[in-house]
């Protein structure tokens, strides 16, 4: 029988929480919830129209709020924004109701899957987007560790692949 424990996914842009959550959900037959998603959802607005009015400030205020309501049901997979882990209350939050899956991707990575990133306000502000990735990836990644059930790394690995390891790893623990 598939559990109904929550599975959250966290990680930098482009490392595929959004992607990998969404065919893992329809996998296991699970809530599949995008948290930037959500939040888009409730304020009838997109993620870089929030950042232009509010700031990050502003969005990580909506973000913390979100999760926190979100990790209080079961049998969801949630998939974070790459930021989300920035705040001690998410980390808690998360590490707490669920089996955290930290999906990892190199820089280089993350700088081919976000090419086409009209949606990521950080990245479409800067001038060089290697250069961001490298920057948040270097403050972000203890946090991600610091949380994580699992670090999978996904750097020329397929979804199918990837889905058969979180699947293996969630049903063994
Ligand atoms: N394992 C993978 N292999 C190749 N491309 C991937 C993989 N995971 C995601 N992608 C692609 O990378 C891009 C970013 O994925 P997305 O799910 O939006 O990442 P995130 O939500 O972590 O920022 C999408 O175009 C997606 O199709
Ligand atoms: O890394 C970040 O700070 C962000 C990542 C984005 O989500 P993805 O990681 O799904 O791209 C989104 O939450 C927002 O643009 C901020
Ligand atoms: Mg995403």
């Amino acid at each position: 029988m598939l559990s109904s424990r929550n599975i959250f996914l966290i990680g930098p842009m482009g490392a595929g929480k959004t992607t990998i959550g969404r065919r893992l959900a329809d996998k296991r037959g699970l809530e599949f919830i995008d948290s930037d998603h959500e939040i888009e959802a409730r304020t009838g607005v997109d993620i870089p129209y929030i950042f232009e009015k509010e700031g990050e400030p502003g969005f990580r205020r909506r973000e913390q709020q979100t999760i926190a309501e979100l990790v209080e049901r079961q049998g969801i997979v949630l998939a974070t924004g790459g930021g989300a882990i920035l705040d001690p209350r998410n980390r808690q939050a998360l590490a707490a109701h669920g089996f955290v899956v930290y999906l990892h991707a190199s820089v280089e990575q993350q700088v081919q899957r976000t090419a086409r990133a009209a949606n990521r306000p950080l990245l479409q502000a800067s001038s060089d987007r290697r250069e961001t990735l490298a920057r948040l990836f270097e403050i972000r990644d203890p946090l991600y560790r610091e949380i994580a059930d699992l670090v999978l790394h996904t750097d020329h690995r397929g979804a199918r692949t990837l889905l058969r390891e979180i699947e293996r790893h969630v049903d063994r623990d």
